[in-house]
């Protein structure tokens, strides 16, 4: 069967990308970045980072393994659409409760497949992140574009995905109480934390130090999330009101927070880092990670000196800030995502390394 073109990208430069609906009908505003992930679309999709953003998948067969109850990131996904080469819409797989298109479709996300996603993948690297739409292909480029320069993408998006109250993520018999500032949470942060026998109380992105104070954590973990990290101003506050008297974590946006509290700045990357396969070195140890990787800000490696921080972690693709940590204040953080979902699993022990500051915090305060 000849199957016509139904759908099309219109980039804001002008350029235009022909293919066919997956998923939802609606026309939606975000921003281009590309993913190199094999495997991992399930995660990519219910990823609240992803929020306003379209990821090109230069994996070029998307679908084929389904959705799994157990795999997904949050309940609520956000992202802004999805385009592929090829869509596969029979999943062959045990663990399958839906298809890919079934959740796009509830979520109202749009995809788009028969893309040319390696010329689409090139013109990101060469051109940057742009703007995008996702339309009819009966839109006419001129309105594709008067919508692209009307449509804004907000700065804060921890204000759109965060919980509105908090909620506990239980575990039998806890060892530890780990708060964690929720600005678009990962579900698989969660249950890296319960496998380690913390019990978590979840926040919402914009809870003060005070309140965060009366919940009496032993550890305070500042999670992932979209958007531009300098907007989410109050939970830099909170930071610099709460480092020093309690050992704090943070992965991505929450690595962002931290060094933006200590005065160092972050920038937008031209195209970002989202992929599973990017080598990081730890500076201590001298070992590299196979790291699991989705942002596009980093912190300005320049900006980090006169700072209370150092640089831990550095990326070998582009040398790149990857971790920093202040050792008196019991805080550190890295850019990119040790719950390696998906991804490889060389960095877990940056969670374990929380358990053993939180053990070393009780233990101090035990003897005072
Ligand atoms: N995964 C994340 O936490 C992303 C952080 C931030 N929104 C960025 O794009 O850099």
């Amino acid at each position: 069967m000849i199957r016509t073109y139904d759908r099309k990208l219109i980039i804001e430069d002008g350029s235009q990308y022909y293919g066919y609906g997956f998923s939802a009908d609606t026309d939606k505003v975000f921003e281009l970045v590309f993913h190199t992930g094999v495997i991992g679309y399930q995660e990519i999709f219910s990823d609240p980072s992803y929020t306003y953003q379209g990821v090109v998948m230069t994996y070029p067969l998307i679908g084929n393994y389904g959705m799994a109850a157990d795999d997904y990131e949050t309940f609520h996904p956000t992202i802004g659409a999805m385009i592929v080469r090829e869509y596969e819409d029979h999943p062959s797989n045990f663990r399958a409760e839906a298809t890919l298109s079934e959740m796009m479709k509830k979520f109202d996300v749009p995809g788009i497949s028969g893309i040319d996603t390696r010329k689409l993948t090139r013109s990101i690297r060469d051109f940057g992140s742009r703007k995008a739409l996702i339309t009819s292909v009966n839109t006419p480029l001129e309105k594709g574009l008067e919508i692209l320069k009307e449509t804004t993408i907000p700065g804060n998006m921890a204000e759109i995905v965060s919980c509105k109250e908090s909620w506990e993520y239980e575990t039998e018999e806890p060892k530890y109480h780990i708060v964690a500032v929720d600005f678009g949470i990962k579900h698989s942060i969660l249950k890296a934390w319960k496998k380690r026998g913390c019990h978590v109380t979840i926040v919402p992105w914009n809870t003060s130090a005070e309140e965060i104070r009366k919940l009496q954590p032993d550890g305070v973990f500042l999670s992932n999330g979209p958007g531009d990290p300098a907007a989410v101003q109050p939970a830099i506050e909170m930071i610099q009101q709460l480092r020093g008297s309690v050992p704090m974590f943070g992965i991505c946006l929450g690595h962002q927070l931290i060094s933006l509290s200590y005065g160092a700045k972050t920038y937008k990357m031209k195209f970002g880092h989202h992929g599973g396969n990017h080598p990081v070195k730890n500076i201590a140890t001298g070992k590299v990670e196979i790291t699991s990787q989705n942002h596009s800000y980093a912190v300005d490696e320049s900006s980090l000196k006169g700072t209370d921080l150092t640089i831990t972690h550095m990326n070998l693709l582009d040398k790149t800030v990857e971790g920093v940590a202040c050792e008196k204040d019991s805080i550190y953080s890295v850019q990119y995502h040790p719950e390696s979902a998906p991804g490889p699993q060389d960095s877990g022990y940056l969670f374990d390394r929380f358990i053993q500051m939180m053990k070393e915090g009780k233990a101090h305060a035990k003897k005072n």
